[in-house]
C-alpha cells in the first residue's frame, strides 16, 4: 500500500486546453446546493461563526456552523431560511442532539445540511444518530465523520449517510497522533484515496491542508468537498481578536478537543495556537478560485472533473526543496 501525504505527491500536467484560466468552471454539486468551490471552512469555534455563515451562504460558498453554542441551533436554522439561505449545522451523538433533531422536526425546521461530528466517527452511536436523522429529517442531507478507513466509509454509508468525512488526526490543531498514536495525521492524502475507493458517495477531506494546491490533491484522490481550518481561522471575520506581537498580526485557532473549547483538561486531544493573520476571507476565497482554475487548467481540463483523473508522481518529502512558502 503505497503511503504519502500531501506535500509528497505532485500531479503531472496535461495538454491545456483552455485560452484563459478564466473560462474554467470550479464549481461543485454537494448535495441539494452547487458551490464555487469545493471548499468549505472548519466547523470549530474560532473558524466560524453565524456571521461568517451569513456571508458564505450569501456568496455561494459552503459553511458547516459549530455545534458549540448546543441552544442556538435551532434558532440559527430558523434564522438562516427566515433569510432565505440554507441552514447547515452540527450535531454529536449524545442524548441532547437527539433532542434537538426531535425539536427540529417538531417545528417543522429542516437543515439543509447536518454534519455528524465527532473523534471517533466509525462507532455505533454516529450509526444510531445517523439513522435517527434520517427518519425524523429524511431531506436533510447527512455528511457522518469523523473516518480514517474504507470500513467507516462503507458503515456509515451503509447507514444511510449521504457523504462521509475522512480525517483523523491530520489537523493543525491536533494531538490525537501524538496522545494516541492513531489516527490518518502524515498519510491523509494516502487514506483519503483508500476511502475515496471504498465511497459510493462523496467524500470530505478534513485537516492536513497546508497549501492552495492541496485542494486540487484532495480532489485528485477523491474529495467532493474539502474542509479546512487553520488556513482559515486568520482572517479578519473568523472569530476573535488580532494579536501583536513583535509587530505581527495573530489570531488564536484551537481544535474542538483542547481544553480551551471543553473547558476542562480531560480526554483532550487538542491544542490552541496562533495563526497569522491574513486579512479578509474574501481574498482567501478569491485566490483559492483562482490557483483552482489553474490547477484544472494544468490537469487539462475545464472543471472538477479533469482533476480526478491525472497522473501523480510521488516526491518524498521534497516538493519545496529548500524553499520557504
Ligand atoms: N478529526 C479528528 O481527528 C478529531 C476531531 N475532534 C473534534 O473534537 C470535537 C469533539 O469530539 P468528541 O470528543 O468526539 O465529541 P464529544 O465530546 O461530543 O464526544 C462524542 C462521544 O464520543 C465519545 N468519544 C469521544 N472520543 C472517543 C473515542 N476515542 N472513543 C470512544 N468514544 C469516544 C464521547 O464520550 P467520552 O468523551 O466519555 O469518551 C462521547 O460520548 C469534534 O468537533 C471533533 O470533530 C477531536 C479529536 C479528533
Ligand atoms: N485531533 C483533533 N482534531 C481536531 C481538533 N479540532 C479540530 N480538529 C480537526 O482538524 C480539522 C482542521 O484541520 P486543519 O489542518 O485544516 O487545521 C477540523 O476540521 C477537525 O476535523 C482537535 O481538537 N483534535
Amino acid at each position: 500500500m503505497p503511503v504519502f501525504d500531501y506535500e509528497d505527491i505532485q500531479l503531472v500536467p496535461n495538454k491545456c486546453i483552455v485560452k484563459s484560466r478564466s473560462e474554467i468552471d470550479t464549481r461543485v454539486k454537494f448535495g441539494p446546493m452547487t458551490f464555487n468551490i469545493p471548499v468549505v471552512p472548519a466547523n470549530m469555534q474560532t473558524v466560524i461563526d453565524e456571521d461568517l455563515a451569513i456571508w458564505l451562504a450569501q456568496n455561494g460558498y459552503f459553511y458547516i456552523m459549530h455545534r458549540f453554542d448546543e441552544d442556538e441551533r435551532l434558532p440559527f436554522v430558523k434564522k438562516m431560511h427566515q433569510l432565505g439561505l440554507f441552514a447547515s449545522i452540527s450535531v454529536g451523538v449524545k442524548e441532547k442532539e437527539y433532542q434537538l433533531i426531535d425539536q427540529l422536526a417538531e417545528h417543522n425546521l429542516i437543515p439543509e445540511y447536518i454534519t455528524i461530528d465527532i473523534a471517533h466517527g466509525h462507532s455505533d452511536t454516529v450509526i444510531d444518530m445517523i439513522k435517527h436523522i434520517k427518519k425524523k429529517l429524511p431531506g436533510s442531507f447527512v455528511i457522518a465523520g469523523n473516518v480514517g478507513t474504507p470500513e467507516g466509509v462503507r458503515e456509515l454509508e451503509n447507514a444511510g449517510a449521504d457523504a462521509t468525512k475522512v480525517g483523523i488526526g491530520p489537523g493543525k490543531a491536533c494531538i490525537t497522533k501524538v496522545k494516541t498514536g492513531f489516527g490518518t495525521g502524515g498519510w491523509q492524502l494516502a487514506a483519503l484515496r483508500l476511502c475515496g475507493k471504498a465511497a459510493s458517495k462523496p467524500i470530505v477531506a478534513d485537516g492536513g491542508i497546508r497549501t492552495n494546491g492541496d485542494i486540487a490533491k484532495s480532489v485528485r484522490f477523491g474529495a467532493s468537498m474539502c474542509m479546512i481550518g487553520s488556513m482559515f481561522a486568520g482572517h479578519a471575520e473568523t472569530p476573535g481578536e488580532i494579536i501583536e506581537q513583535d509587530g505581527k498580526k495573530y489570531k488564536t485557532y484551537f481544535g474542538s478537543a483542547s481544553q480551551y473549547q471543553k473547558g476542562e483538561y480531560k480526554n483532550v486531544e487538542g491544542k490552541k495556537l496562533l495563526v497569522p493573520y491574513r486579512g479578509h476571507i474574501a481574498d482567501t476565497l478569491r485566490e483559492m478560485h483562482e490557483d483552482l482554475q489553474s490547477s484544472i487548467s494544468y490537469a487539462g481540463g475545464r472543471d472538477l472533473s479533469a482533476l480526478r483523473k491525472v497522473d501523480y508522481v510521488i516526491v518524498k518529502n521534497s516538493i519545496f526543496n529548500g524553499d520557504q512558502y
